[in-house]
This record gives structure tokens, C-alpha cells and sequence, in this order.
């Protein structure tokens, strides 16, 4: 029968539409048959959580790094800010990561408040449970600082306990990283590798034994990994160079570049000020220039230690400097911090030919500078060859305005004149000064009573920077007028000049 055929169609068609049916039927079928065997298929499952416990940013820039490294190894985890987190949704979790920062005396930053009293509140209520996050696997990576001493890593490890006492398992025991300690990096890298070992099932630590440092005590958990305690020495530099730390860890350094500083050396900085910019426009100067007839456009600012013994609540850093009590540090030679600083300083200054105001004259100026000021950030009397660095400036007869941060009264004893001598005077009682530089050194008070006494004894110009911070240390004038007499400064200065009028009015 021709194709062409009516019938034939026809025959063509049915047969066509039989088969259709028959694979659409027996597609379905199979579906069916599928599900009747798996009556429950498993969702799926339910990403893993990667919490950062932050307050200005650390543990957040932690956790990213985290995440990055994650997601390209194809592992799925949510970035999570516990401050928008449901923690009565934490019992459906099954794997979890924080870091987590500590603040003041041990306390939990702001946006893990809520989250922190949830863990403390239901491991201490009995009617809870300790199975409830019974099928949660977690581990804690604690940023602080051992500079805290007994609160140092608090938060981290509180709420690794918690999360124990609640029944989660720890994959293996917090690991804590010091900001201050110049290693956090390679301890932090350490960490992630070991967690992503974890994670792909291949947890062998005896690859990383070939290296001196820290001891960490691994608490392998059960069903992942052997049970037994092992112990494992940590692959890490610790920053070291010739045996002695790095001030500026690659942390700060990214923190610090960021904010425009130069960085000379292991601990040193330059930064062109806005003054400066400004002159070199035609515009004004800073009260320098209105004081003394200082040409902010041939001033250079800078420090040779960016550490400093204080966490002042106004620091313009975000808190990243590194803190210490005495200098602990890889320590640069003076005459090369001089030149590098003068370098960068000039290549900034380069850098305004062509804005606006700016002229061939007041630009050749400006690339040699005729004042420096050692008072960008830190403390510059903590670098123990100050003197020399002063004296090579002079040299090249360049003046000089330190400003020290009244912590250090022996090295004030010690400072060979300069050309002025600034104390800055954060506070003027006891509790002020605590609450606002939060010092590291117990006996702070003592400290800054004698180095306003030392002051008083150098024979050079001398001046108390006030920084006045509105609600905060603006009160007490009469404390302030004994904190004067105490030091006997030539000058005051500060940002909120009504109060020095006052207080310049009853001396
Ligand atoms: C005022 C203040 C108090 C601090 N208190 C502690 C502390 O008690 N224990 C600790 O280990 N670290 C302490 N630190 C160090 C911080 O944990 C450290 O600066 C950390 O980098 C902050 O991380 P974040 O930026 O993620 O908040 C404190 C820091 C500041 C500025
Ligand atoms: S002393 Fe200076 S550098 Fe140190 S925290 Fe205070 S403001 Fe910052």
C-alpha cells in the first residue's frame, strides 16, 4: 500500500500515537516505581553555616577568606551574621564554623549579643537538654588578643562549650588566634586547611609535623576520623624574622594601606595629611602653621612605631594596631626609616602636580620637607632608637613634633630634646582615662601622672594635646585644671577649644 494512501496515513499515525502513549506510560511508571522503592527521598542536604562573631571587621574579613577558600574546593556554606540568625534554628544545623572576636573583659561584640545569651541560656537550662544540638558538628576559630591576658579568646571558647554542653561535637578543639602575636594569618590559614581536610574526608594531620611551633591538642569526633587524642605541631612562621616578630602583620598592612598609610619597613608609616595637600593648593594650613608659621606643605608625618600601649576608643585605626608593653619587635635601622619615609612622603607629594592650586614653586617645596611630625599613629617613643631617628632628622635640619601618648614615662626621662614635645591628655581622672585609651598597662594612672611630671622637667617647649570627646571626658574641668598644673605644658591644644579657653582662663 502506497504511503500516499488515506488508509495509510491513517495506519501511520495510530501507530504513532500508540507508541507515544506507550513510552509516556511506562516513563511514568518508572517515576512511580522509583518513589514506591524511596517512599522518603532525603531532602537535600542543609548548607553548612559559617558564623563570624565581629566587630570591626576582623573575624568578618576572616570568615570570607573562609568562604572563598570553600566555595572553590565546591563545598556549599552560608556567610552568616549572628545578629540576623534565629539561633532556636541552630538543633537543625549540622555543621557549623565560627570565628569569633572578644571585646571588653571578655565580652561578645555587639552583633552576637543575643546569640552568645541564647548558647549561655539554654546550656544552663536544664529542661534543654544536652542532645539538643546532638546533630550538629562545629569548630571555633577565636580572634583576640593575648595582650587581653585571662580573657584573651574569651567568646570563643565559651561558645565552644556551650555548643559542647548543648550536645553538638566539636571537629577539634578551638584554635585561637592573637592579632597582636604577628602570626594570625598563617595560624588562620593553618586552621582553614585543617578544616577543609575535615570536610573532604581527608583529615591526616602527620603531613604538618615537620615544624617546631605550637602544640594543639586535636579531639578527633566519633564517626569522622580516628577517635583516639592526638596531638599535631602546627605549620606556621609565626612571623618571625631573625627571631623576633613582625610589628605590622599582612592584616594591618592591608588595613593601613587601605587607609592610605605608606608602610616603611616591619613598623614604621607615612601618610600625607590633608593640611599638607591643602597648602600645597594655596588653601590653609593646619594651627601650625597658624601658631608657629609652620608651611604644612613641607611637613611630613609620620612614625617609626605604629604599635602603641593603648586601644583608644577614638583611634582612627578600627583598632587593628598592634599593642604592646615594651618593644618586642624586629627592629629597623633609624637612618633607613629616615630615608624611606622622606621617599614615600615625596612620592605623595608627586603625586598633586597637576590638581588644582597646586604650583611648580609649592610643589618643589613640598618635596623637601622642613618639619616632621612623629605623631601620625602609635607611639613613637616606644621605638627604642628614637633618639637616633630625632637626631638624623635634625641633621638634615628637619624640626620635629612627637606627640607620646603618656605611658612611658622613662622614655620621655630619655628623649634627647626636640623641637616640641607633645603628652596627649585623653582624660583627666582615673575612670575617664580607662574608658577612653582602655590601656594595657595595669598601672596606667601612675604612668601618666609621671610622664606629665617628666614633662614638666624637660627643658624644651612642651604642650598637652586634649582630645576632647564630647559625653565622654569633656566634665571635669576642675580635674583637667590639676592635671595642668601637674606637667606645666608652655601650650594647649585641642580639638574643642571652648574648654581650653576655660581652663586657660583659671591658670
Ligand atoms: C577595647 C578592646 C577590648 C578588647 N578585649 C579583648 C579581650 O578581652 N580578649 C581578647 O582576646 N581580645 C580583646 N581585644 C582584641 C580584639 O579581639 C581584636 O582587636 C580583634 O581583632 C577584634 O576583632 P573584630 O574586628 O572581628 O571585632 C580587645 C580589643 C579592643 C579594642
Ligand atoms: S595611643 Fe594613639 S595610636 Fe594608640 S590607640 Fe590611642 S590614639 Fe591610637
Amino acid at each position: 500500500m502506497p504511503l500516499s494512501s488515506v488508509p495509510a496515513r491513517l495506519t501511520l499515525l495510530a501507530l504513532l500515537s500508540a507508541t507515544t502513549f506507550y513510552c509516556f506510560y511506562k516513563s511514568r511508571r518508572l517515576k512511580q516505581l522509583k518513589l514506591s522503592l524511596n517512599p522518603n527521598p532525603s531532602p537535600s542536604p542543609r548548607k553548612g553555616k559559617l558564623f563570624f562573631i565581629s566587630q570591626t571587621g576582623t573575624s568578618k574579613a576572616l570568615a570570607h577568606r573562609l568562604l572563598d577558600l570553600l566555595t572553590s574546593n565546591d563545598l556549599a556554606f552560608d556567610l552568616v551574621d549572628p545578629n540576623h540568625y534565629e539561633p532556636e534554628d541552630l538543633p537543625k544545623e549540622t555543621l557549623v564554623l565560627i570565628i569569633a572576636s572578644t571585646w571588653d573583659d571578655g565580652k561578645p561584640p555587639a552583633n552576637a549579643k543575643f546569640f552568645s545569651n541564647w548558647l549561655a541560656e539554654s546550656a544552663e537550662d536544664f529542661r534543654v537538654g544536652s542532645l539538643l544540638l546532638s546533630n550538629c558538628k562545629f569548630a571555633v576559630f577565636g580572634v583576640g588578643s593575648r595582650a587581653y591576658g585571662a580573657t584573651f579568646n574569651a567568646v570563643g571558647k565559651d561558645v565552644a562549650k556551650r555548643m559542647r554542653a548543648l550536645g553538638a561535637s566539636e571537629i577539634f578543639s578551638i584554635w585561637e588566634g592573637d592579632v597582636d602575636g604577628g602570626d594570625i594569618d598563617e595560624v588562620f590559614e593553618a586552621w582553614s586547611g585543617k578544616v577543609l581536610r575535615f570536610l573532604k574526608g581527608d583529615d591526616d594531620d602527620e603531613e604538618e609535623d615537620d615544624v617546631e611551633s605550637e602544640v594543639v591538642d586535636l579531639e578527633d569526633i566519633a564517626g569522622k576520623g580516628p577517635s583516639r587524642r592526638r596531638t599535631v605541631t602546627v605549620t606556621k612562621t609565626n612571623g618571625m624574622v631573625n627571631g623576633k616578630k613582625e610589628m605590622v602583620t599582612p592584616v594591618i598592612r592591608a588595613s593601613l594601606v587601605k587607609q592610605g598609610y605608606k608602610i616603611i619597613g616591619s613598623h614604621s608609616g607615612v601618610k600625607i595629611c590633608r593640611w599638607t595637600k591643602s597648602q600645597l593648593r594655596g588653601r590653609g594650613g593646619c594651627y601650625k602653621h597658624s601658631f608657629y608659621g609652620i608651611e604644612s606643605h613641607r611637613c611630613m608625618e609620620t612614625t617609626p612605631s605604629l604599635a602603641c600601649a593603648n586601644k583608644c576608643v577614638f583611634c582612627w585605626r578600627h583598632h587593628t594596631n598592634p599593642v604592646g608593653k615594651s618593644w618586642q619587635w624586629k627592629m629597623d635601622d633609624p637612618l633607613e626609616i629616615v630615608n624611606s619615609a622622606i621617599d614615600l612622603h615625596s612620592k605623595m607629594i608627586k603625586q598633586m602636580k597637576g590638581v588644582p592650586g597646586v604650583t611648580l614653586e609649592r610643589l618643589t617645596e613640598g618635596l623637601s620637607p622642613r618639619h616632621c611630625a612623629l605623631s601620625l599613629v602609635g607611639e613613637p617613643i616606644m621605638y627604642p632608637e628614637i633618639n637616633a631617628l630625632v637626631d638624623e632628622l635634625h641633621r638634615r635640619r628637619i624640626s620635629t613634633f612627637l606627640v607620646t601618648n603618656a605611658q612611658f614615662p622613662e622614655k620621655i626621662k630619655m628623649l634627647k630634646p626636640i623641637t616640641q614635645l607633645y603628652v596627649s591628655v585623653d582624660a583627666a581622672t582615673k575612670e575617664s582615662l580607662k574608658a577612653i585609651d582602655r590601656p594595657l598597662f595595669g598601672d596606667f594612672w601612675e604612668r601618666f601622672i609621671d610622664s606629665l611630671k617628666s614633662l614638666k622637667e624637660k627643658q624644651q617647649r612642651t604642650v598637652y594635646r586634649l582630645t576632647l570627646v564630647k559625653g565622654w571626658n569633656t566634665e571635669d574641668i576642675d580635674a583637667y585644671y590639676n592635671i595642668f598644673s601637674i606637667g606645666n605644658p608652655i601650650l594647649l591644644k585641642s580639638k574643642e577649644l571652648h574648654i581650653v579657653d576655660r581652663l586657660l582662663h583659671q591658670s
